[in-house]
C-alpha cells in the first residue's frame, strides 16, 4: 500500500514560510483570492482576536492569505474553468475558533449606552424572555445572545439547489456545516464522510488514501493525512473544485462539485442533488485502474444519528438509457425523516461497487481492506439491519474505472437527498412538484442529477462567461459577485410548493382575494424565503432584504414576484396578539394592518403564519419597511416589466404609503424619525428628519408618482407630486450642509455624521433610471457631492482606505461611536454604496470601496462562505453568514445599466484610487455584458 508518506508535522511547517516564495512548492499556500493574478501577493496577515463589547470575542488568528497563482496556473485542470474563483490550499492553517470568551455577555454595555437611556433594562428583559424560549419552551431563540455559532474559518461552497436544504463543504473537503431542516443549522465535520482513492497496477494495489489531512481517533485503520500540499481548492459558486496531486503517483484527480444553482431556472434550481465528477489524469506510460469510494454516515452528525432505527440499502436505477447505483440511507427521526443517496454512473468502462453499511465509530477496518485487495467493494444485497439506539451506521460506494497510459478518464458520483416535508406548515419543499413526496425520490433525484449536469455547467458557464471573461473587471469582483450567492441556497433558504388543493390559512383572508394574480404566482413559481442571517433566524427580513433583493430579481424575478406577494398578503393580514417589546419594554400587537412586517417569521414557529419573529422593537413604527416596499414594487416591474404585478401592488403600496404618512408629524412633505432606532440599523437613534429614512422616502414618493402615471391613475398621481414638491424641499433646507446630507435634523452631537447609506434612496431611483431629467429627487452636484465626501471620509478616512466604508463618520474624521452599528461596516451596505457611486459615474471609487470589504471578509478574516453583517476595525464581526452582501449583485446591474452609454473601465485590482474623485466622474463603463438579468436595459411598457 502507498500513501502519503510526509507527517502532519512537516506539512506545517512549511504551511508558514514559502520555500523560494512558494514557487517551487506545489500550491503551497491558503488562499482566498482568484488564481488568476488578480491577487496582492501580500505577506501573511494573522489578525489577533478582539472581543467585542457585547457579543464578545468572535476572531481568532485567521488564515494566511496569498493572491499567489498555482504554479502553471490553473493549467493542471484540464478543462476549460474559470479562473475568478476564490481558491485555497488544502494544506493551509485551518483556522482556530477564537479563545472561548463569554459571547455575548449582556453585563457589558456598548459604549456610549446611557445608564438612564429605556434600553438599559433590555439585557434583563432579554435575558428573562431567552430563559422563557429555551429552557421553558425548549424552543430556539430567533437571535442567540447567550450562545453564538462559534467562528470556524473552514467553510467552502454549500452543496445542494435552492430551497431543498444544503451541506457545506469545507475547502480542505470535509462535510461540515449540515442545514437539512430549514433555517435550522447544524455545524460539525461528519469524520466517516470522504472521498478515498485506491490505484492500482498490474493488479496490485499500489496507492490508497483518504483525501483528507484528518487524523481522526475513529476509522483508524483508514489511511488519513493526506498532506494538503498536494491539493488546491478553488472556489466558484455554485461550483468547486480541488485539484489533487497523488504524491509519486504521476496521477492528479480533480473533482469539481456542481450543484444545480441555475437562474432564470424555476426546476433544476430546487433540486437537494449535488454531483461530483473526478476527472483523473493518469501521466504514466502504464494504465492505471482508479477507485473513488464514497463514503457517508447515515445523518448529519447529530445527536439523531445515534437515535436508532436508521438503515440502509443499496439500489440501482435505469431510465432513458442511464444507469446509476448507490446506497439509500434512510433516517428515520421521528420528525422530518429523510433519504440520502450516494449513487455513482454506471457507463462503459465504470464499474460501480457499494458497501451497504459499516460503523463509522469503529476502527474501519474492514472497509479498508475490501477496497485494498481488488479496488472494489464487496457489494452484499439487501438492506442492512436497523441501528440500535446509540448505534451509528454509514454506507460507501465505489466507482473503478481503468486510465490508460498518458490518459484521462472521468468517474462520476452524486449525493441527494429527499426530505419531502419541513417542521412548520403543511406545504411540501418545491422538487416534491417534480419528484413527488413520499419520501421515495432520492435514486430518481440522483440520476436526475447525474443525467443533468453536464447540461447545468453549460448554462452556469453561459450565466457566468461574460463577467468572468471582461478582463476590464477585477478578479476579486468576480469572485465576490458569484460567491456571495452562496447565501441563497445556503440563507436557510426554503422552496415551498403550494398545491391546487390547499390554502394555507393566512391565504385566506378577505382582503387577499383583491390580489388577483396571488395564487396563480405562487402556485406556479412556489413560496421562497430565506434568513435574515445563520445566527438571526427571521426568514425574509425585510429591510434587509431590500438590499439583497438584487440577487434575487436579477437572478430568480419569479422567486422575488412570489416573495412580494407573500408580503403583499402581510400588508393585508394583522395580528393582534399583544407582547412587550425588548427594547422600550412597552406592549404592543404584534402586527398592524396596512405596515410591512420586519420579517415572515421564525423557522422554528409557523412562518407566513405568525410573521414579526423580531420582538426587539416594535417595527410597526419603523420608518423604512413600508418605504422599501414600495421601491421594491417599482423596481421589480422595471427590471420584469410584469404588468399584473404592478396592478396587484397598486393599492397595497397606496395603503403602506397612506400610513407613512402618520411619520409626516408637521405635514411638510418630509417623514421624521421618533428617536429611537427606528429603521435597519436597529441601534443606531434616529431623530426628526433623516438623510436615510428622509432619502428613502422621497425616493418612494417618486416612485408613487410613476406607477400613477404608468397605471393611469391621475389623482394619486398629482397628490404624490404635490407631496415630492414640498418634501424635497424640506429634505435639502433641513439636512443639506453643503457637502452632504446630514445624519439627521435633530441638532444633538451627532446631527452632522456622514452616514455611508445616506444615498440608498438615490440608490433605488438609479437602479429604475428615474434619477434623470427635470424630475430628479435630488440633486445631482449633491448625490456627487455626497458619495464624494462619504469616499474621501468613510471609507478613504477609516482603516486606511482598506476595509470598505464605516456606517458612521464625524466630519473630523473620527468614526461615530454614538453606536455600536455606527462604529460597524456593513458589508451589504458597501456594496449598494459602490453600485450607487457606480450609478453615478464614480466607477473607480465604487470597485475601490468595494474592494475592502470583500478582502477584509474573503482573505482577512478567512470568513469565505459566511459573510458576516458587520465589521469593525479591530477585527470584530456581528452576524455569520449574513443576507445583505448579496446586494452585490446591484452592483453588477449598475454596470450593466451603463452599458450603452461611454465605455469605462474600473481600475485594476488594488490599484490606488487616484488622489482626487473628480476625474472619474462622468466616466461610464466598458462593455459589462448582462450576467444578470436576461436582455438588455429594460424599458418597461406603459399599461
Ligand atoms: C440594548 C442595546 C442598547 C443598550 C443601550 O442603548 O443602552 C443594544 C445595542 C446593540 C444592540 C444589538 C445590535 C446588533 C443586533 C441587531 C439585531 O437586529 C437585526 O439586525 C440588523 C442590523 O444589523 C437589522 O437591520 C435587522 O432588522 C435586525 O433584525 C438585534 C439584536 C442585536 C444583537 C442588538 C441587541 C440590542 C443591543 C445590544
Amino acid at each position: 500500500m502507498g500513501g502519503d508518506d510526509r507527517d502532519g508535522a512537516s506539512c506545517a511547517h512549511s504551511r508558514q514560510t514559502p520555500p523560494g516564495g512558494g514557487q517551487g512548492c506545489p500550491w503551497p499556500y491558503p488562499q482566498y483570492t482568484d488564481t488568476h493574478g488578480g491577487g496582492t501577493g501580500t505577506a501573511p496577515a494573522i489578525p489577533t482576536a478582539g472581543r467585542h463589547p457585547w457579543w464578545g470575542d468572535r476572531v481568532g488568528p485567521s488564515l494566511t492569505h496569498r493572491g499567489q497563482t498555482p504554479p502553471g496556473g490553473t493549467q493542471g485542470c484540464p478543462w476549460p474553468y474559470p479562473h475568478s474563483a476564490a481558491s485555497t490550499s488544502v494544506g493551509a492553517q485551518p483556522g482556530h475558533p477564537g479563545p472561548d470568551l463569554q459571547q455575548g455577555d449582556l453585563r457589558r454595555a456598548p459604549p456610549g449606552s446611557a445608564v438612564h437611556h429605556p434600553s438599559s433594562w433590555f439585557p434583563c428583559r432579554y435575558f428573562r424572555w431567552w430563559y422563557k424560549k429555551t429552557c421553558i419552551e425548549k424552543k430556539s431563540a430567533f437571535i442567540d445572545l447567550m450562545c453564538a455559532v462559534p467562528l470556524q474559518q473552514i467553510y467552502g461552497c454549500p452543496l445542494g439547489g435552492i430551497g431543498g436544504g444544503t451541506i457545506t463543504r469545507g475547502w480542505r473537503g470535509e462535510f461540515c456545516r449540515w442545514q437539512l431542516n430549514p433555517g435550522k443549522y447544524h455545524y460539525g465535520t461528519v469524520i466517516a464522510d470522504q472521498f478515498t482513492v485506491c490505484l492500482r497496477r498490474k493488479g496490485q494495489t499500489v496507492y490508497q488514501q483518504v483525501l483528507s489531512v484528518e487524523k481522526p481517533s475513529t476509522l483508524q485503520g483508514w489511511n488519513w493525512g493526506y498532506c494538503g500540499h498536494y491539493a488546491f481548492y478553488h472556489a466558484l459558486y455554485p461550483r468547486a473544485w480541488t485539484v489533487y496531486e497523488l504524491p509519486g503517483q504521476n496521477v492528479v484527480l480533480t473533482c469539481r462539485q456542481v450543484s444545480p444553482v441555475i437562474p432564470h431556472d424555476y426546476k433544476d434550481s430546487s433540486l437537494p442533488v449535488a454531483v461530483f465528477i473526478w476527472e483523473v489524469e493518469n501521466g504514466n506510460e502504464e494504465p492505471v485502474e482508479v477507485s473513488i469510494m464514497f463514503s457517508m454516515q447515515n445523518g448529519m452528525g447529530a445527536k439523531e444519528d445515534k437515535s436508532g432505527g436508521h438503515w440502509n440499502e443499496p439500489f440501482a436505477l435505469q431510465e432513458g438509457g442511464e444507469r446509476v447505483a448507490g446506497v439509500l440511507l434512510h433516517h428515520c427521526t421521528p420528525t422530518n425523516p429523510f433519504t440520502l443517496a450516494v449513487a455513482a454512473r454506471e457507463k462503459a468502462g465504470t464499474v460501480v461497487t457499494h458497501l451497504t453499511a459499516f460503523d463509522p465509530a469503529g476502527s474501519g477496518r474492514d472497509v479498508w481492506q475490501d477496497l485494498l485487495q481488488d479496488g472494489k467493494l464487496e457489494s452484499p444485497t439487501g438492506e442492512s439491519r436497523a441501528t440500535a439506539k446509540g448505534e451509528v451506521t454509514a454506507a460507501a460506494v465505489c466507482a473503478t474505472c481503468t486510465v490508460p497510459a498518458r490518459g484521462h478518464q472521468t468517474l462520476e458520483l452524486a449525493l441527494a437527498w429527499d426530505m419531502p416535508r419541513v417542521h412548520f406548515g403543511a406545504l411540501g419543499r418545491r422538487y416534491t412538484r417534480f419528484f413527488g413526496s413520499d419520501g421515495d425520490a432520492a435514486p430518481a433525484l440522483s440520476r436526475y442529477a447525474l443525467a443533468h449536469y453536464e447540461e447545468w455547467e453549460r448554462k452556469i458557464d453561459a450565466w457566468q462567461k461574460p463577467v468572468l471573461e471582461n478582463s476590464q473587471l477585477p478578479s476579486w469582483y468576480k469572485s465576490a459577485l458569484f460567491n456571495e450567492l452562496y447565501f441563497m441556497t445556503d440563507g436557510g433558504t426554503v422552496w415551498l410548493e403550494l398545491p391546487h388543493d390547499c390554502l394555507p390559512q393566512e391565504l385566506q383572508g378577505p382582503g387577499v382575494a383583491s390580489l388577483s394574480h396571488l395564487l396563480p404566482v405562487l402556485r406556479e413559481y412556489g413560496r421562497f424565503a430565506y434568513l435574515e442571517g445563520q445566527e438571526y433566524r427571521m426568514y425574509n427580513t425585510y429591510d434587509v432584504h431590500f438590499y439583497a433583493s438584487f440577487a434575487l430579481v436579477m437572478l430568480w424575478p419569479k422567486l422575488q414576484i412570489s416573495l412580494q406577494y407573500d408580503i403583499a398578503v402581510t400588508v393585508i393580514n394583522e395580528d393582534v396578539e399583544p407582547r412587550q417589546y425588548l427594547m422600550s419594554g412597552q406592549t404592543a400587537q404584534v402586527k398592524l394592518k396596512n405596515v410591512v412586517p420586519h420579517d415572515i417569521g421564525d423557522p422554528d414557529d409557523e412562518p407566513w403564519q405568525h410573521v414579526n419573529a423580531y420582538l426587539m422593537h416594535d417595527t410597526a413604527n419603523w420608518k423604512d419597511l413600508n418605504l422599501k416596499f414600495v421601491l421594491q414594487v417599482y423596481r421589480d416591474y422595471y427590471l420584469t416589466h410584469d404588468a399584473p404585478y404592478l396592478r396587484d401592488m397598486w393599492p397595497v403600496c397606496q395603503a403602506v404609503m397612506e400610513s407613512e404618512l402618520r411619520f409626516d408629524t408637521d405635514n411638510d412633505g418630509l417623514i421624521e424619525n421618533g428617536g429611537f432606532a427606528d429603521q435597519t440599523y436597529d441601534a443606531w437613534v434616529v431623530n426628526g428628519a433623516s438623510a436615510y429614512c428622509g432619502g428613502l422616502w422621497l425616493a418612494a414618493v417618486r416612485m408613487m408618482c410613476k406607477m400613477a402615471e404608468v397605471l393611469g391613475d391621475e389623482e394619486t398621481q398629482q397628490k404624490y407630486s404635490g407631496i415630492l414638491q414640498k418634501g424635497k424641499e424640506a429634505f435639502e433646507r433641513m439636512l443639506w450642509n453643503g457637502k452632504y446630507y446630514n445624519y439627521d435634523s435633530s441638532g444633538s452631537d451627532t446631527s452632522s455624521s456622514i452616514m455611508s447609506d445616506q444615498c440608498a434612496g438615490q440608490w433605488f431611483l438609479g437602479a429604475c433610471g428615474l434619477d434623470q431629467g427635470e424630475l430628479e429627487v435630488f440633486p445631482k452636484s449633491h448625490v456627487i457631492s455626497a458619495l464624494q465626501t462619504i469616499f474621501e471620509k468613510n471609507v478613504m478616512g477609516f482603516a486606511g482606505g482598506t476595509m470598505g466604508a464605516v456606517n458612521g463618520m464625524r466630519p473630523d474624521g473620527v468614526p461615530d461611536t454614538s453606536s455600536v452599528q455606527s462604529s460597524e461596516v456593513w458589508i451589504g451596505v458597501v456594496y449598494a454604496l459602490a453600485a450607487t457611486m457606480i450609478q453615478e459615474g464614480m466607477v473607480q471609487e465604487g470597485f475601490h470601496t468595494a474592494e475592502g470589504c470583500y478582502r477584509t471578509v474573503w482573505e482577512q478574516l478567512g470568513m469565505a462562505f459566511q459573510t458576516p453583517e458587520a465589521y469593525c476595525e479591530k477585527k470584530v464581526y456581528r452576524s455569520l453568514a449574513y443576507m445583505r452582501p448579496l446586494s452585490i449583485w446591484s452592483m453588477q446591474l449598475a454596470l450593466e445599466s451603463r452599458v450603452g452609454r461611454a465605455p469605462c473601465a474600473p481600475p485594476p485590482s488594488s490599484s490606488p484610487v487616484p488622489g482626487g474623485t473628480k476625474q472619474s466622474i462622468g466616466d461610464s463603463p466598458g462593455p459589462v455584458a448582462s450576467a444578470g438579468r436576461q436582455g438588455p436595459c429594460p424599458v418597461p411598457p406603459s399599461l
